[in-house]
Parts: C-alpha cells; sequence; structure tokens
C-alpha cells in the first residue's frame, strides 16, 4: 500500500504514501472513526502558523483555494491571533468557496483579516516576509490551470520564503512530477503521513500531526509507528 519510507531524525521509520492512500486515511478517520475535517484542518493550520513564524515575522501573505488545503485559511487565523500582519489571497471570489473552506474564511471576515482575489496582489504586497503556500494539496489533477498557475508564479516570484501546506502546490503529491507551474518552497509542512511525491525533498518537509489515531492505520494496514514522540510534528529524512 505505502511505498517507500521516510525516517525521523531519531530514526523512526514513517511510510510515505500516494495521494490515494492518504484520501483512504482521511475517509478512515471521518467516517468510520469519527474525527471532523476540520478537527484534523485546525491541527494543520496551527503546526503550519507555527512553521510560518520560525521562518517570518511580521507580515505574511496566505495563499489558499478551496479544497482541504484551505487549512491555510486555519493558519491566517493562527498567525493573525499572534499579532502576524495577515492578508488572504484567493484564486477564486470568496462567494464560491464552499464546505469548510467557506466556514474558515467566515471566521477570517469576522476577524478583519482582508480577503483579495488572483495573482496581482501576491506580486503588489511585496513586503510581506513570508507567503503561505495553502492553494493546492493531494487534490490535484492535472497540469496548473489557470488562475492558480499565474498565482503559483506570483508565488516564486515574490521574494519572500514560502511555506507549502501537505505538498508545494502544482506537484502531485504521489509522484513528486510537476504538473506545469509549481511552487518552490523553503519548507513543507506534510500532514498526517508524509506524501510519495515529497521524497526527493526530504530535508525540507516536515511532519504534522493531524490527531489521527493508529486505530485508523491500523485498519487499513499501514506500518505504523509513532513518528512524533511526545512532540505535535518531527522533521523527516529520506
Ligand atoms: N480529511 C481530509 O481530506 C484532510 C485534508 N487535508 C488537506 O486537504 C488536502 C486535500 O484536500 P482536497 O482533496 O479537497 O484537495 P486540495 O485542497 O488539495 O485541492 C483542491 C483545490 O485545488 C484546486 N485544483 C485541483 N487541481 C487543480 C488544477 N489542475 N489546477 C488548478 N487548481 C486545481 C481545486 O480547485 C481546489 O481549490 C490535503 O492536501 C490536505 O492539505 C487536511 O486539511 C486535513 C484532513
Ligand atoms: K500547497
Amino acid at each position: 500500500m505505502a511505498t517507500g519510507r521516510f525516517h525521523t531524525s531519531t530514526g523512526t521509520p514513517v511510510p510515505a504514501v500516494t495521494a490515494e492512500t492518504m484520501r483512504r486515511v482521511d475517509r478512515v478517520a471521518v467516517d468510520d472513526v469519527g474525527i471532523e475535517l476540520l478537527q484534523m484542518m485546525e491541527h494543520a493550520g496551527r503546526t503550519l502558523a507555527f512553521h510560518v513564524l520560525r521562518v517570518g515575522g511580521g507580515s505574511a501573505l496566505v495563499v489558499a483555494g478551496n479544497g482541504g488545503n484551505g487549512g491555510g485559511l486555519a493558519c491566517a487565523r493562527h498567525l493573525a491571533n499572534r499579532e502576524v500582519d495577515v492578508s488572504l489571497v484567493l484564486d477564486r471570489d470568496p462567494d464560491e468557496l464552499t464546505g469548510a473552506a467557506a466556514q474558515q474564511h467566515r471566521i477570517l471576515q469576522q476577524m478583519g483579516v482582508p480577503t483579495h482575489v488572483g495573482p496581482g496582489f501576491v506580486s503588489e504586497n511585496d513586503s510581506a516576509d513570508v507567503v503561505v503556500d495553502a492553494l493546492i494539496g493531494y487534490g490535484l489533477t492535472g497540469p496548473v490551470r489557470e488562475p492558480a498557475d499565474e498565482l503559483i508564479r506570483a508565488v516564486n516570484r515574490h521574494g519572500a520564503p514560502a511555506v507549502s501546506l501537505d505538498v508545494p502546490s502544482g506537484v502531485d503529491a504521489t509522484t513528486g512530477e510537476t504538473l506545469g507551474d509549481a511552487v518552490d518552497p523553503d519548507r513543507t509542512v506534510t500532514l498526517g503521513l508524509p506524501k510519495t511525491g515529497l521524497r526527493d525533498r526530504a530535508e525540507t518537509v516536515f511532519l504534522a500531526d493531524l490527531g489521527i489515531p493508529r486505530a485508523v492505520y491500523d485498519r487499513l494496514e499501514i506500518e505504523y509507528e509513532n513518528p512524533f514522540g511526545r512532540g505535535f510534528w518531527v522533521g523527516l529524512r529520506a
């Protein structure tokens, strides 16, 4: 089921999974075990914010889409709660957001976090210390389409370090192939288990705990040894 392995700095093996396997993990966690998507997103957003704060300090630009990778929206909230000057750039009109992304965005609106749409704003706002890449995760389907392609190019042109959520947007989570344009991040915070497509980037990949219990991995016959020790994230190597 899993293809290849990573290791933590203390040598614990961590199985790498394809997008398809991770989708099954998420489904068992939600449908069989009863963990809500929003619960997992909260862990994703909080640990992502921690890593963003290690890279930048005063101001952040969060680039997000409509999928589960919109955990970047939860990250924006955690950053704003820590007095970071946060702006949000979406690939679509906020009215077109659905599900968990829409819910996260409504909270940001209540907080007064400014929302912008499209690549122009990424280029203009070049004073941000750090760019959060939460546009596309393991849900990438085919070559990157507009306007996401232009957003990705704008992130790479921006000049500030980027932190990617789960996989760099534009990279196929399973194969590691770049499907058109892809974000070139300083670090990637991958979720639950590392994706097979991250193998060549292992040194810049950090694994965040989503709170998924061993029972989920056992049901899917994924060999799982707690990689986090007593922490909530861990650095990986190939
Ligand atoms: N239970 C879950 O599913 C969980 C998922 N999580 C996150 O959710 C992500 C997966 O969520 P989804 O399956 O919703 O997908 P994604 O959020 O990875 O991708 C969907 C988004 O990408 C855009 N997109 C996809 N292919 C595109 C293309 N070729 N060109 C332009 N835009 C494209 C879609 O328009 C949509 O906005 C993971 O990577 C992870 O970050 C976490 O939030 C926690 C739990
Ligand atoms: K991403």
